[in-house]
């Protein structure tokens, strides 16, 4: 596919990238014709310039209209009728790209357990061969949060002067031990489920719940749950805060299979763009673009210092801040603040 194909005069699209072939991951194992599901928003304009390319965090998928309703679409910060907008589901995620359900070549079934760990920069170097099949040469801005903020700033680090602007949210450069232990303490929950470890698409599902459960107080703020979910007086049971728990991890277990979730968070906790390049503060101060990042003073799992970590070591960074007690998910929830924050940067560089 190129930019001359025919779908680009749609507003919007999905459509599949085939890789054919090897692709290396940094472990040095293949994946064989590696696969991406992508959603394009708007058109190309004649001077290719406009190209916004959004990275989903953990749990999301390429539809950012969606998912991001308050930032992407029509008349929205990021419109489509200016903006080419594109998003791809992150190598590794069930929503269309390759991932532990997808046909394994060597034995014509699914990978399950088989399935090879990803790295950000693995992930970053899919979106790279996507953009070079797309033939875009330039983009405006590169945007994501958590771990699609992880991916951006390693892409970043690729892709040099090719993007204008790099906006991270809510995520880092190197991934915390504090981090690696929250999803260390989610994949034991998986785990501990005895499903886990049958060739099954539903392994884990119970697990998943539980894990979800213990990530959703990772994304909040104890203030959010105070204000959200306290109980009346008087209660020895039955509380607010554990169906809530219990909801949520219901909710995601019905969208997302723990095959992908574990991947998704071993990926998470190798995050290093420093790895084999001198360190992290050194591999930030080689990207050339303009990089704002943007913490969340009440995130509990990417703290808003790591955030300043890589505003104040990339060569033209700056730090701006989300007042939240959502905490970590603010970054999704947060509209007003975001676009205030998304209009000043432009502004004061002049750009648009
Ligand atoms: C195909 C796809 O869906 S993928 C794309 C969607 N997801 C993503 O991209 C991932 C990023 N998004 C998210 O993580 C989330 O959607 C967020 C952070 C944006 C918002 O989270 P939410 O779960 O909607 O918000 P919140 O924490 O307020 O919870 C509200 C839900 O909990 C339920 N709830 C609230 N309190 C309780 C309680 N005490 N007991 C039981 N349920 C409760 C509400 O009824 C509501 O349910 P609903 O989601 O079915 O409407
Ligand atoms: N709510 C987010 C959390 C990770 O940033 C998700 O589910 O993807």
């Amino acid at each position: 596919m190129n930019l001359e194909s025919p779908y680009l005069s749609i507003d919007m699209a999905q459509e599949t990238f085939i890789h054919k072939g090897d692709f290396q991951l940094e472990s040095k194992e293949i994946i064989k014709d590696m696969q991406l599901s992508f959603i394009t928003h708007g058109q190309l304009n004649a001077k290719k310039d406009n190209v916004i390319w959004v990275i989903h965090a953990l749990t999301g998928d390429a539809n950012a209209q969606e998912w991001w309703s308050g930032i992407i679409g029509e008349d929205k910060f990021y419109d489509p009728s200016k903006y080419f907008i594109i998003c791809a589901n992150l190598l590794g995620s069930c929503y269309g790209s390759t991932q532990p359900l997808s046909e394994n070549p060597v034995t014509g079934g699914p990978y399950y357990y088989d399935f090879p760990n990803l790295t950000s920069r693995d992930m970053a170097n899919a979106l790279e061969l996507l953009r070079l099949d797309l033939g875009i040469h330039q983009i405006h801005t590169l945007i994501g949060g958590s771990l699609g903020g992880q991916v951006g700033i390693e892409w970043a680090y690729v892709l040099q002067e090719k993007v204008r602007n790099t906006i991270i949210l809510a995520s880092n450069a190197k991934t915390s031990p504090w981090t690696i232990g929250f999803n260390e303490t989610q994949r034991m929950a998986i785990a501990a489920d005895q499903t886990w470890g049958k060739n099954d698409p539903d392994a884990g599902k119970k697990g998943l719940e539980a894990a979800r459960a213990i990530a959703m107080l990772t994304y909040r703020h104890p203030e959010n749950l105070a204000n959200n979910q306290a109980d009346e007086a008087d209660k020895t049971d039955g509380y607010r805060a554990s169906s809530y728990l219990r909801y949520q991890g219901q909710k995601l277990a019905k969208r997302f299979n723990a095959l992908s979730y574990w991947t998704l968070t071993k990926t998470m906790d190798s995050h290093d763009i420093g790895r084999n390049r001198g360190g992290a503060a050194f591999a930030l101060s080689q990207i050339p673009s303009r990089v704002l990042a943007i913490g969340i003073d009440k995130d509990l799992l990417f703290l808003k210092e790591e955030s300043q970590f890589i505003a104040n070591h990339v060569q033209k960074g700056t730090y701006r801040e989300i007042k939240s007690s959502y905490g970590h998910d603010a970054f999704l929830i947060e509209y007003e603040q975001l676009k205030y924050i998304l209009s000043s940067f432009y502004l004061e560089h002049n750009d648009d």
